[in-house]
């Protein structure tokens, strides 16, 4: 049962007890009140009236003595007796009407009851006997009878006086005895309701003390359980738990005990296991961390403050903070700062090791407030010297050249950038910039090999970095590629005296593994103010300059100019055209025939790149070929070239015309690893036989990448296409390649042919290149026939196959079918046999 149940029940038991006890007094009065009443309207009344009817009846009495007295006084009677007489006779009239008042009154009370209603009857009886004798004895006096009469009457009187007194004084008696009965019977009703209702007070407080006295005593018992496992608590046990007996409020207040207890172990348990995470947290962070007391001593540090700084535990201990730094008015400062702040704090500073070594740190300090004296601050040191050493080889590869030491484009713009800046604002005065590159260092670089390029590169700057001024910036932009900055200079004479002295300087041989390799380099010059005011413009013209500089032949210097710019502004507007024309297909390829000397059979075409400009009209791959190996567009050029060529070579085979198709391949393209991947997906792609695919190639294209040149072919000869060497006899010297390179034809630069028939010694080389050829178990070709009569030089001198506008112009496809089938017949007809390509 609830608490507040029980006590509700405990009141209303005490109130009701109240409630019985205020009926019973209330019904005890109201007896006692009734008695009262009773005793208060007709005892006491009555008692009254009999004793005025016992006064009535003695005043007649003492009025009749009185009169009969006067009476016997006889004679003549004075005035003053008959006064006194006439007194009495009133007096006497007074008692009779008082007497029967007062007989009234009582007969009014006494009547009704009939114990009293005899009583009552006497008194009458005798009242009226009195009056009737008193009556008489008055008359016999007033007759004045004889004394024996007189006294007879006196004693009748006499007699009835006792017996009316006798019969008034036993009423009397008799009501006063009922009155003491009356008085008696309320003294019993009270003290009846005192009994009871104290009887009952009494139970009622008893039932209360028992009931409060049993509530009081169980909540006591409990709640000293309860305090008992609160003392237990606050000592630190968690093991108690309360029994639960009850369901009121006190069981509720020990499930919440237990429910808290409960709770408190579970959150001591979760404090013990944070605090253990912490301390792992804390022993195993990278970072060191130092606590500080308020006198700057170390209070407290981890295995990361000690391995960081390389000092036990016991010697950093105790030991002054101030003491690690490199610098101690920076630590004091440091310090200071933690108190001033009141916040985290944080700077980067030297500390000094154990061994003595200075070690960068990050420090971020801020102050402790939990429980440690005022002053108290946490400290926590972070490493750095690995990211310093990593910011200071950062700057360092940023600004500089990681090869040669020499400032990098960025530093070399930033600086070329203040110097314009200084000399437009105040120092008017021409700069200029030297742009050059060593001559062929990338077939140098080739031959000899990167590591022996590299080293050439770092001599070179070596060698140049001696002439520079202090105020001058010689810089490495990659590659072969220097820039010069001067910046005093008196005129343009002066960038040249500058040139001329790079030149000079790189004349003398350089020692590379032993070896003496020669360069040179090719520089192009721009000045500032006429040929640009920013480095952007300045650069863009010295490497326009240089440009010019190799087209004069190398090894020599070129400032910029106009006219150069023009060129380049043509260049430009060809590489932007170009890049348009392959993506809105504005190109297309001709095919010149190539004809078998011996048959007069078509045997091959060679695809040949087209450029119709919508405003410029036809433009020629000599000249946009150039462009197109400048920029890169070449590989997509190419690739483009290569698959269109092939689709459309797979018709002509269609058609019945198993014709070889011949395509040009940049020296670009075949640096492009990639490249023999793409002649096998495209041939696969067309469905083109390997066989039919000749890959015209350059003698410097061999000659100027070997050995990736030469992987390269390798890969492309596995693939079964053919390999033909393009404008032969231009190009080196060596024919070394020829057998390297496993070539399938040679063609015969059409510069020979031209002069076939004019020149000897031109007959002549044809004639060696023939017999190479055959030598060599190559077919040959001869490009740029013109004329029967050069057809006929080479046909004596056994040349395989020709190609020339003899025979034919380069032309669109639907052109070489009509051409390729008027051919096959007109051979048909001379030869009378079939004409088979014998590539
Ligand atoms: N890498 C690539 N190079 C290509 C491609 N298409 C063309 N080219 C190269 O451009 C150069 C110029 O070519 P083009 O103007 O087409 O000239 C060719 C012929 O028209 C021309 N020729 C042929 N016969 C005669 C002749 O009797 N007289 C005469 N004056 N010219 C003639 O010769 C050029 C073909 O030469 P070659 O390639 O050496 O066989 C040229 O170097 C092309 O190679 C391309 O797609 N990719």
């Amino acid at each position: 049962m609830r608490v507040w149940l029980k006590l509700l029940v405990s009141y209303l038991v005490l109130i009701g007890g109240m409630l019985l006890i205020c009926v019973l007094g209330i019904r005890s009065a109201q007896g006692v009140r009734d008695h009262f009443h009773e005793v208060n309207q007709e005892s006491v009344p009555l008692l009254l009236h009999l004793k005025d009817l016992r006064a009535a009846g003695l005043r007649i009495v003492s009025s009749t003595m009185e009169y009969s007295f006067l009476s016997s006084l006889g004679g003549a009677e004075p005035v003053a007796l008959k006064r006194e007489r006439e007194g009495e006779r009133q007096l006497l009239r007074e008692g009779f009407s008082e007497y029967r008042r007062e007989l009234s009154a009582c007969g009014r009370y006494m009547l009704p009851v009939p114990q009293e209603k005899v009583l009552y009857a006497r008194m009458e009886a005798a009242g009226t006997r009195l009056l009737a004798v008193g009556k008489n004895f008055i008359l016999l006096r007033d007759l004045h009878a004889p004394a024996q009469r007189l006294i007879e009457a006196k004693e009748q009187f006499e007699a009835a006086e006792r017996a009316f007194l006798d019969a008034v004084n036993t009423a009397i008696q008799f009501e006063r005895s009922e009155l003491d009965q009356q008085e008696e019977s309320a003294f019993a009703v009270v003290g009846r309701a005192v009994t009871t209702t104290g009887s009952l007070a009494g139970f009622a407080f008893a039932v209360s003390l028992a009931v409060a006295g049993f509530i009081s005593f169980s909540l006591s018992n409990r709640l000293s359980e309860l305090r008992k496992g609160a003392q237990a608590v606050a000592a630190g046990r968690l093991d108690v738990t309360l029994p639960i007996t009850s369901s009121d409020e006190i069981g509720e207040l020990f499930a919440g005990f237990n429910s808290m207890v409960q709770a408190l172990r579970t959150s001591k348990q979760q404090l013990a296991s944070t605090n253990r995470y912490l301390q792992s947290v804390i022993a195993t962070m990278p970072d060191a961390l130092i606590v500080i007391s308020a006198k700057g001593t170390v209070l407290d540090v981890n295995p990361a403050a000690q391995a960081t700084l390389g000092y036990p535990r016991e010697e950093l201990l105790g030991r002054p903070f101030l003491r690690l730094f490199a610098d101690r008015s920076v630590g004091r400062e440091f310090i200071l700062s933690v108190d001033r702040a009141g916040q985290v704090v944080e700077t980067e500073t030297v500390f000094l090791g154990s061994d003595g070594a200075e070690l960068a740190v990050s420090l971020s300090a801020s102050a402790l407030y939990c429980g440690q004296e005022d002053g108290t601050f946490l400290c926590i040191c972070h490493d750095i010297t690995q990211r310093k050493n990593s910011a200071r080889e950062i700057h360092q590869l940023a600004y500089f050249d990681a090869l040669t030491g020499l400032p990098n484009r960025t530093l070399f713009l930033d600086r070329c950038n203040q110097a314009l800046a200084r000399a437009a604002r105040c120092e008017p005065r021409e700069l200029a910039l030297l742009f050059f590159d060593l001559d062929h260092f990338k077939d140098l670089n080739d031959s000899v090999g990167h590591h022996a390029g590299d080293q050439l590169l770092q001599k070179v700057a070596e060698r140049l970095g001696e002439m520079v001024r202090a105020s001058d910036t010689l810089a490495r932009f990659g590659g072969d590629e220097f820039v010069f900055l001067c910046t005093s200079l008196g005129d343009a004479e002066g960038a040249a005296i500058v040139a001329r002295r790079v030149i000079e300087c790189l004349e003398r041989p350089f020692i590379i593994e032993n070896r003496e390799v020669f360069t040179s380099a090719s520089i192009g010059i721009a000045i500032y103010p006429q040929d640009g005011t920013d480095t952007e413009t300045l650069l863009k013209h010295a490497d326009m300059a240089m440009y010019a500089a190799k087209e004069k032949g190398r090894n020599a210097f070129e400032f910029f100019s106009r006219q150069l710019k023009q060129k380049a502004q043509d260049r430009i507007f060809l590489e932007e055209g170009l890049r348009q024309a392959l993506s809105q297909q504005e190109l297309s390829l001709h095919y010149q025939p190539q004809v078998s000397l011996e048959s007069g059979e078509v045997v091959g075409v060679e695809a040949l790149a087209r450029w119709f400009h919508a405003e410029r009209g036809n433009i020629g791959p000599d000249r946009f070929i150039p462009v197109a190996e400048q920029s890169g567009l070449i590989r997509e050029l190419g690739a483009w070239v290569l698959r269109t060529a092939c689709l459309q070579c797979i018709k002509w085979h269609r058609l019945g015309h198993r014709i070889t198709i011949g395509v040009n391949v940049s020296i670009i393209q075949l640096a492009d690893p990639s490249f023999p991947t793409l002649v096998a997906k495209t041939l696969a792609e067309a469905g083109l036989d390997p066989a039919y695919l000749e890959l015209e190639l350059t003698e410097s294209c061999l000659m100027g990448n070997t050995t990736d040149s030469a992987a390269v072919l390798k890969e492309l000869k596995s693939l079964g296409v053919k390999i033909a060497i393009d404008d032969f006899g231009t190009g080196y010297s060596s024919l070394s390649y020829l057998k390297d390179f496993a070539v399938d034809r040679l063609k015969i630069d059409r510069s020979f042919v031209r002069e076939i028939t004019s020149r000897s010694d031109a007959a002549a080389i044809i004639k060696a290149i023939i017999a190479i050829g055959h030598s060599l178990g190559l077919r040959v070709i001869a490009e740029g026939i013109e004329t029967a009569h050069e057809e006929e030089v080479l046909v004596r001198h056994r040349c395989d196959d020709a190609q020339g506008y003899f025979y034919a112009k380069p032309m669109p496809a639907a052109e070489v079918e009509r051409f390729l089938t008027e051919r096959s017949a007109t051979a048909a007809i001379d030869t009378s046999g079939i004409v088979f390509p014998q590539l």
